[in-house]
């Protein structure tokens, strides 16, 4: 059985539940539950709280996990990130109120406010900044209101919690994140049973960004057409019944597929149909 650690609950919580279940893994019903058993895919679920995932998975007790790329880095745990997942995207940043720095390296002597201790101490030492670091659980935009410090450090996907607070981001970004699968630093890097997981993961995330496409056009136009649609290895091209005409078939990213859809059409290609792809192995 492989032991998987996912995140019980937050912002990661959720999209990885809808991500598995969508790869073909039985999650649980019940948010109380901690522990799911999944015999016909041979894995085992263990619902952990995210800050905690890298440090189950760097003791070896469990094989892989999903949590986010800050978190792993905060706590400093003896994993390593095998695989990008594209949701939980955020950004980590200073803020401050208006007026009081401009980046990094104004924040000597200053007081930073921050869940994510360890990816704080680490910046400001990589700047050759010493201020000090207050480590709170959460709500920390309210510490400066609250006159705890005169800087903060946290999570920003919209910005809303910031603005509503008063406050604006300072210098480039801490680092950004999103959710990742890690696994124990030294571990056996091609585990069959860890591999097929990730192929089945992969798989969910080419079919959140692909569509098939298919489009009638006219043998002269082939060329051209199938440089707008190249397709992952190359497009199937079927001959018509009509003579002069093909059917040509190809993967293309989903976020530019109505573009490519009026190039084609104004290529002269005809019938063209995008559908979704619900699952694939690459
Ligand atoms: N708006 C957001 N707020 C917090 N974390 C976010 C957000 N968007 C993405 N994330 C990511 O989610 C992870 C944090 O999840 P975690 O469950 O620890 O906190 P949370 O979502 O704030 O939940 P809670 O504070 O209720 O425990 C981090 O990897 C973070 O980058
Ligand atoms: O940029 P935004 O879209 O506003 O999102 C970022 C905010 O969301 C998170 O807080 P959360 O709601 O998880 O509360 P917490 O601070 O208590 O963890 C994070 O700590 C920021 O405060
Ligand atoms: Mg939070």
């Amino acid at each position: 059985m492989l032991r998987i650690a996912i995140p019980n609950k937050g912002s990661l919580s959720g999209p990885a539940s809808a991500m598995l279940h969508e790869a073909g893994y039985q999650q649980r019903t019940e948010s109380k539950e901690l522990v799911l058993v999944d015999p016909a895919n041979e894995v085992e679920f263990f619902y952990l709280r995210p800050r905690d995932i890298a440090i189950y998975v760097s003791s070896g007790k469990l094989d892989i996990g999903i949590t986010g790329r800050d978190l792993l880095q905060d706590s400093d745990a003896r994993a390593e990130e095998i695989l990008p997942l594209g949701f939980a995207r955020s950004t980590f940043r200073y803020a401050t109120r208006p007026g009081t720095a401009s980046g990094v390296e104004d924040l000597g002597g200053m007081t930073v406010a921050t869940s994510y201790e360890g990816i704080v101490a680490k910046h400001l030492a990589d700047h050759g900044v010493d201020a000090s670091v207050v480590h709170l659980d959460g709500a920390v935009e309210t510490a400066i209101e609250l006159g705890v410090a005169q800087v903060i450090a946290d999570v920003v996907e919209t910005g809303t919690s910031l603005r509503n607070a008063g406050l604006e981001v300072i210098g480039e970004p801490i680092m950004t994140s999103e959710a990742v699968v890690i696994r124990g630093t030294g571990a056996e890097e091609d585990d069959p049973k860890v591999q097929q997981f990730l192929r089945r993961l992969q798989g969910v995330l080419v079919a959140r960004t692909y569509v098939m496409m298919d489009y009638d056009c006219r043998v002269e136009h082939l060329e051209k057409a199938v440089a707008l649609t190249p397709g992952l290895e190359s497009p199937t091209v079927s001959p018509l019944h009509h003579e002069g005409w093909v059917a040509v078939r190809a993967m293309v990213p989903s976020k530019g597929a109505q573009r490519i859809m009026d190039d084609l059409y104004q290529l002269g290609a005809r019938a063209i149909l995008t559908t979704a792809i619900h699952a694939c192995r690459l």
